[in-house]
């Protein structure tokens, strides 16, 4: 046979975890587990024990994606975040911003959702998007180290189609 085309790289590790690192300096992608019970499942997407946690939590938020909803670009000076996909799939887009960063530029996308829960941290600098790839309403939890100011959001932003970022999102 003929080889035409490009050989595929590997993606994946045996059992479906993402085989390349992260990207991005500072981000972690934790692979988190169901627990097959009598009356559905279970999961644990947080613990202060784990190693990738470096943080006390502060805050814990509850988002929902409409059926194919995409969010802003954005990035926190002080916050790290923990993506926790619990429904649906979504695509997490991710750009480094911070110019002192070995990685500065690069992108990254990690799927996260409840087939294949995993764990994102998403350390201040890094913009980061979500799109709801799915048919059906999407949810994702937010556990942050810095409480949420009302009156001084720790939030900055960019339209999705904003061209200052790589097309990813
Ligand atoms: C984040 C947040 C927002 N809000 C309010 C402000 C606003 O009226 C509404 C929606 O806020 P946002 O547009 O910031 O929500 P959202 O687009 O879900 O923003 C979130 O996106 C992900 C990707 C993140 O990185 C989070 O830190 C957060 O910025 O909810 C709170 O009351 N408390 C909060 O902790």
């Amino acid at each position: 046979m003929a080889y035409v085309g490009t050989k595929d790289p590997q993606t994946v590790v045996a059992g479906g975890g993402r085989a390349a690192a992260p990207k991005i300096s500072g981000v972690q992608v934790h692979e988190l587990g169901n627990v097959l019970t009598r009356s559905g499942f279970m999961t644990e997407i947080f613990r202060s024990d784990w190693p990738v946690i470096g943080i006390s939590v502060h805050q814990i938020n509850w988002v929902q994606l409409n059926p194919g909803a995409v969010t802003d670009w954005h990035a926190h000076a002080k916050q790290t975040d923990h993506l926790i996909g619990v429904g649906g799939n979504i695509k997490l887009a991710l750009w480094d911003g911070r110019e002192s960063s070995s990685t500065y530029g690069a992108t990254d996308l990690v799927r996260i959702g409840a087939l294949r829960p995993v764990l994102v941290i998403v350390p201040p600098g890094v913009w980061h998007g979500l799109r709801n790839e799915s048919g059906e309403p999407a949810g994702y939890i937010n556990a942050i180290d810095e409480l949420y100011e009302h009156d001084n959001p720790d939030n900055w932003r960019l339209s999705p189609r904003s061209t200052d970022i790589p097309d990813i999102l």
